[in-house]
């Protein structure tokens, strides 16, 4: 049996001449919260129609819980719950409508409307019309939505687009429930690293349909290490008194010195050895590289 809910060898995908995946092998293990990370156009929705069968892949490139998919389409989809772009749902009705409707056209009884309503946090609301609905909710609406057929594996294409924060808290702390107390895998696209940094437990980046990492997520963390921004006057005297202590400046401009962050007592250090030499620190943070500079290391590696 495969340990992966997903895998897909080699794949390609073209809309007419343009390639849009390229040679594209996600691993996705069973239990994880899979990241699908990358910029906008990168191809992370073409992916998610291809895993859902929406798109046709090509032969023996998609397999879904070891099955190829274009042979075992209904088979593998039934072990398989989506959330893609909008959520299909009919706002004259209530929440709770919504998920009996999807109960009777799946064949399901009705009463797990009501188990799904309180798994997503939505009983208080279950009478409410849907319209009324934050743009939170109606995610969670929608998750509960692709929960209903009580799938083994849940496919959300950037669920906490356009969600405040406290939207946003509540879909990730929904992800965090779903994979650790339901023993859902989950696969979640963001064009936002700090976003999938913090639930998921693997990460797949992809920019251009390229894959350019794939691994765990303290496997990026080596990767995305923090730096330590430093504002400080006269930054050429503090720079140089930094390096002949031992510091490594890995760069700087005319008010910040940027060095890669070791740990919280070590920014403490550098503080009083500035300020006892008569340098004044405005400010020093710890900050940690956006996708960018991720991609940027990424490819220089590589
Ligand atoms: N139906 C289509 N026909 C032609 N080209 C398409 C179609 N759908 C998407 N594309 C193109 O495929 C590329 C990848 O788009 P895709 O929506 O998969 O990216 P994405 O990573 O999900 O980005 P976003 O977050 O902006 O949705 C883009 O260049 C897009 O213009």
């Amino acid at each position: 049996m495969s340990n992966y809910a997903i895998e897909t060898v080699g794949l390609n995908f073209n809309f007419g001449n343009q390639h849009i995946v390229k040679d594209l092998s996600l691993q996705v293990p069973i239990g994880s919260i899979y990241g699908f990370l990358g910029p906008n156009g990168a191809g992370k929705t073409t992916t998610i129609k291809i895993l859902l069968n929406l798109l046709k892949s090509p032969a023996d490139q998609v397999f879904v819980f070891g099955k190829e998919i274009n042979s075992n389409r209904i088979a593998t989809l039934k072990r398989v719950g989506a959330l893609v772009e909008q959520p299909a749902i009919y706002g004259h009705l209530t929440g709770r409508e919504n998920l009996i409707n999807r109960c009777i056209l799946l064949g399901i009884k009705k009463s797990k409307a009501d188990e799904m309503l309180a798994l997503v946090g939505l009983t208080e609301a279950a009478n409410k019309k849907s319209s009324k609905y934050s743009l939170g909710m109606k995610q969670r609406l929608g998750i509960a939505l692709a929960l209903v057929s009580d799938p083994e594996l849940l496919l959300l294409d950037e669920p906490t687009n356009g969600l405040d924060p406290n939207g946003i808290i509540e879909v990730r702390n929904l992800m965090v429930e779903l994979a650790t107390k339901h023993q859902k895998t989950i696969l979640v696209s963001s064009h936002l690293l700090a976003e999938i940094e913090r639930t998921a437990t693997h990460v797949g980046i992809i920019n251009k349909g390229q894959l350019l990492f794939q691994g765990t997520i303290d496997e990026l963390h080596l990767l995305s290490k923090p730096m330590l921004e430093i504002e400080v006057d006269q930054v050429e005297n503090a720079s140089n008194l930094l390096i002949k202590s031992g510091f490594e400046i890995a760069s700087q401009s005319d008010k910040k010195i940027i060095i890669p962050f070791i740990s919280s007592k070590e920014s403490g250090e550098i503080n009083t050895l500035l300020i006892q030499n008569g340098f004044t620190v405005s400010s020093l943070y710890q900050k940690r590289k956006d996708l960018e500079n991720l991609f940027l290391d990424i490819t220089k590696n590589n």
